[in-house]
């Protein structure tokens, strides 16, 4: 099939190549005489590789067994030609025809290959539908991160909540990493996306990472991401890590307290060096994220412990945000009571409202769930409460005021009676009546800090740190 003259040494390698194209291949000479073809060309021209050899193209297709050449327009226009023919069998082809120049500057022959163009018409169309495919995930993906943010309303009704959320607008926009801090249900991670919806990374993924609900043994696996091979038990595929699916996005690393020595160390390198690499991977891939951390613990008392690293605290630390528990807000326990019952009435077509016993009893509650609990305590009593008023005594809570430290409870005649430890320093009693009336006052006003704050005669942000202050050294 190959012409003597133009036979290169390595002939077999060449001609096996040829013979196994998938593509026609023909190469003509300087005026169009065909020097070589490959049964691919046979197979679609019709003709026999015989047939071919020695003939010059435009008599081929003067003969009619195609109906134009691009290899001659080739030759005339001395540069690479792509275009369609038909040959006799009604088959379309896509061809190119390339020449090749010697030194001074002469054709010495010219390549051309062509391809069944109803195959390429169904590459496109498979790359069409994967394409559209591509297109169709992005937009769920899309929707489904904006669902995760948007499904569940921020409400902050305290002043506590309202300054915080004056500095998460602050923070948000920014790179900062920062970290979260407030016991578990009150809001750490709603206030991630939140940060994360306000930032210039809000239309990338947002990874949420529970530090404490992978197994130790897996959360490097889940991290970094593997290799293929790389462990026993491990996906035959191999598999990316959190840190690179957030790539360009936010990841947030919940219970970041609960974190391994080990890991941490890593953690660590990867906030250093903006690099991760796979288990049992060589290569470092660069990532590129911000990150928001969440505990519920006091890191630097771990710090102080040694069961956190120092080096780690500081690097997350840049902007640290602190929730107050939900007995710390009245506001908000009575804001969030109002949302979620609406919320509910309209999901349900229920017109449910909550007694005024009722409501006082949230105020008095101690909320160790915090607004977790308060949702899941709604919405049962939503769904469960026949008549339209949901009436729910206090006692029927799993922590009922009574348990707490210190108790108060308002008598008939309106006189106040407060329990205190006895023998207990005095600046402690002093603290626990002051924390008890200031909340007895809040639940006879309905959870208005304003309104407790006229009646007690201070303003309202020394509501919130009294009552704060008195929690903290009550932990002591
Ligand atoms: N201010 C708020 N307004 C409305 N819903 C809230 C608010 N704060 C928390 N929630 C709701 O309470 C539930 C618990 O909140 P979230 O998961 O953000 O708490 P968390 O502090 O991250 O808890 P954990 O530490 O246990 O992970 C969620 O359903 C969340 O939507």
């Amino acid at each position: 099939m190959i012409e003597p003259s133009t036979m290169p040494s390595n002939s077999y390698s060449l001609e096996e190549v040829m013979d196994n194209s998938y593509d026609s291949i023909f190469v003509t000479d300087a005026v169009g005489n065909i020097l070589m073809a490959n049964p691919t060309a046979e197979r679609l021209l019709n003709l026999t590789i015989t047939q071919m050899v020695g003939r010059n193209i435009r008599e081929l297709v003067e003969q009619g067994h195609w109906d134009k050449s691009i290899a001659l327009e080739a030759i005339e226009k001395r540069t690479t030609v792509t275009g369609m023919i038909k040959t006799r069998d009604g088959i379309n082809l896509m061809c190119t025809s390339r020449p090749l120049f010697d030194s001074q500057g002469n054709i010495t022959m010219v390549i051309s290959n062509s391809r069944d163009r109803d195959t390429l018409v169904k590459l496109a169309q498979t790359l069409d539908k994967e394409r559209e495919l591509v297109q169709r995930y992005k937009e769920e993906v899309q929707y489904l991160r904006e669902q995760g943010v948007k499904d569940r309303h921020l409400v902050a009704e305290s002043t506590a909540m309202k300054n915080l959320l004056l500095e998460a607008n602050w923070v948000g926009p920014t790179e900062s990493s920062v970290l979260l801090y407030g016991e578990s249900g009150t809001g750490k991670e709603i206030l991630a996306k939140y940060i994360y919806s306000i930032s210039r990374r809000a239309k990338e993924a947002f990874i949420t990472v529970n530090c404490s609900a992978i197994p130790e043994n897996l959360i490097e696996a889940e991290l970094f991401g593997y290799e293929k091979g790389s462990f026993t038990g491990a996906d035959a595929k191999g598999k990316p890590g959190l840190f690179e699916l957030a790539d360009r996005g936010t990841i947030f690393l919940d219970e970041i307290g609960e974190m391994p020595l080990v890991l941490q160390a890593k953690l660590l390198r990867v906030l250093e060096n903006g690099e991760v690499r796979r288990l049992g991977g060589i290569h470092s891939r660069k990532v590129d994220f911000r990150l928001i951390c969440a505990t519920n613990r006091d890191l630097k008392k771990m710090v102080e412990h040694k069961t956190f690293r120092e080096d780690l605290f500081y690097r997350i630390n840049v902007v640290p945000l602190q929730l107050a528990p939900l007995r710390d807000r009245p506001e908000d326990i009575m804001a969030i009571s109002d949302v979620l019952l609406k919320e509910l009435n309209k999901k349900y077509g229920y017109d449910k409202v909550f007694s005024t016993e009722t409501l006082k009893g949230f105020l008095n509650y101690s909320w160790p769930g915090n607004v977790r609990e308060l949702r899941n305590l709604i919405e049962r009593l939503a769904i469960t409460t026949r008549g339209r008023v949901i009436d729910y005594q206090v006692e029927e809570m799993p922590y009922p005021p009574d348990n707490r430290a210190a108790g108060s409870h308002q008598e008939e005649n309106g006189t106040l009676r407060i329990q205190v430890k006895a023998k207990a320093p005095l600046k402690k009693v002093m603290s626990q009546v002051e924390q008890e009336y200031i909340k007895n006052t809040l639940q006879d006003c309905q959870g208005c800090v304003s309104e407790a704050a006229r009646i007690l005669g201070i303003d309202r942000s020394a509501i919130y740190r009294k009552v704060q202050v008195v929690q903290l050294r009550d932990q002591d």
